[in-house]
């Protein structure tokens, strides 16, 4: 992926810096920072499948291209990864040269996230709350997103916690969701198609900008295919 179409995806997910879920992300490398990983090869495709409730909330909505990159392995750990293919059971009828060993597909995996642990109750429901997505204030009363946000997520927080302590002490989202990626890994390299999948979630941990962070530093020469899904969480 070169650092434009990076960064044009990251544009259009919307995370801004001056993007209110950003209180409680803690980012250690921008995406702009893979400009000298960039590179270039004669493929370059983007797989598109987003869900409609995505689309609908402008989490992720536009038309991303990822496009080559040079041959790296993925820095760091890939992010636990799963979801549906995107080619259906005939995949190789598609794409043949996805059989390649250096034919990378990368699969992001987009969700909302829950509170991993009690401590997380509040600040995640702050998250939740500050997007106007959730809470659409009038334009005049947009300042006051953020303080109603903090108002109604320390008040809730008590009982939100009880649930999710009754619940095992936190959101099962996280582990359902990596338990979904690394299942999807697995059926799509017994198909031999090798893939890296990342989960970005847009409330809590793995923040989407983290798991782009991820796709930023891996070369993809197929591009990555986008796959929006929400579990039932009541
Ligand atoms: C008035 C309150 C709430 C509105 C409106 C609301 C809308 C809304 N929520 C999601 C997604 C999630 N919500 C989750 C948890 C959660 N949501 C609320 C309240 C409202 N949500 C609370 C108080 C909580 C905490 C849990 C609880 O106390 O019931 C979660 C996390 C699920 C998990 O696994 O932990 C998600 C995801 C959307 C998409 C939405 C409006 C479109
Ligand atoms: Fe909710």
């Amino acid at each position: 992926m070169d650092a434009t179409s990076c960064s044009e995806l990251l544009f259009q997910t919307k995370f801004t810096a001056s993007h209110p879920h950003k209180l409680y992300r803690k980012f250690s490398r921008s995406c702009s920072q893979t400009t000298s990983l960039s590179g270039s090869s004669s493929q370059a495709r983007t797989y598109l499948s987003i869900d409609s409730t995505i689309k609908r909330t402008g989490n992720v909505g536009g038309p991303y291209v990822c496009g080559p990159a040079q041959k790296r392995s993925v820095v760091g750990k890939t992010f636990c990864a799963v979801g549906v293919s995107p080619y259906g059971e005939n995949v190789a009828e598609y794409q043949p040269h996805l059989h390649a060993a250096e034919d990378k597909v990368g699969v992001l995996l987009l969700n909302l996230g829950g509170p991993e642990t009690l401590h997380d109750v509040q600040p995640f429901l702050f998250n939740l709350f500050a997007d106007p997505d959730i809470i659409r204030l009038p334009r005049l009363f947009r300042f006051l997103q953020w303080p109603l946000a903090k108002l109604i997520s320390v008040l809730r927080a008590p009982k939100s916690k009880e649930g999710y302590a009754a619940i095992g002490g936190g959101s099962p989202l996280r582990k359902i969701t990596d338990e979904q990626a690394h299942a999807l890994k697995m059926a799509l390299e017994k198909k031999n198609l090798p893939v890296n999948v990342y989960v970005g979630m847009r409330y809590w941990y793995p923040f989407t900008e983290e798991a782009v962070q991820q796709v930023c530093f891996t070369p993809f020469s197929n591009g990555l295919p986008l796959m929006g899904y929400f579990l039932a969480w009541r």
